[in-house]
């Protein structure tokens, strides 16, 4: 079965509040590499013209238009967070640009989120594709994999991941 591979730089910041990673309560960046791995809902033999599971161009331009423009810099932050409290009371019109996790940021949840929000993305567009396997290298030397129905392993089922737009929040006016 072919599979169709796309990876994506961005820059992020976040930190993690629940205390199980210490060094990382104090906000933080990240130089991040997501990598998707697409399959036909419906494999198909080549058809001997065209001999495409899908253009890339098709297949990625969604995606890779909401890494780099909703993703690409965004704050990423716990929606139990006070840090969101101060934005709301300092610097509303900034709101937008803050990524809310159900829990901690890390990049486990992001990468069921991103594979739920992608997933999201394919099938508004017919659903001829879906993410069978999502890679977020945090760092050089972490990264962390997924495979499976993301919304069977996050905490919260409903929220901005489900819905095929550019959302990185459900705070209002986000959009
Ligand atoms: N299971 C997880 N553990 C940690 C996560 C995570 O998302 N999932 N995240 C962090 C922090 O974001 C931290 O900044 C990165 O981890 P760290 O190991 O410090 O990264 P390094 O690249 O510096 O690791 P080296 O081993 O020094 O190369 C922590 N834990």
């Amino acid at each position: 079965m072919f599979e169709l591979v796309f990876s994506r730089r961005f820059s992020m910041a976040h930190r993690l509040i629940a205390g199980a990673a210490e060094p990382c309560a104090i906000p933080h960046g990240h130089n991040e590499v997501v990598t998707v791995r697409l399959r036909a809902a419906v494999p198909m033999p080549l058809d001997g013209h065209a001999n495409m599971v899908e253009p890339f161009e098709r297949a990625k331009s969604r995606w890779h238009g909401w890494i780099d423009g909703c993703v690409d810099h965004a704050l990423q932050l716990s929606a139990a967070d006070p840090l969101l409290g101060w934005f709301r009371a300092q610097e509303p019109h900034r709101l937008s640009r803050i990524l809310v996790t159900p829990g901690d940021p890390t990049t486990e949840m992001l990468a069921a989120l991103f594979m739920a929000k992608l997933n999201a993305f394919l099938a508004a567009d017919g659903g001829r594709l879906a993410c069978v396997h999502l890679a977020i290298e945090e760092t050089p030397t972490n990264t962390v994999t997924f495979a499976g129905d993301p919304l069977g392993v996050l905490p919260v089922r409903d929220g901005w991941w489900r819905r095929p737009d550019s959302s990185i929040n459900d705070l209002g006016g986000a959009a």
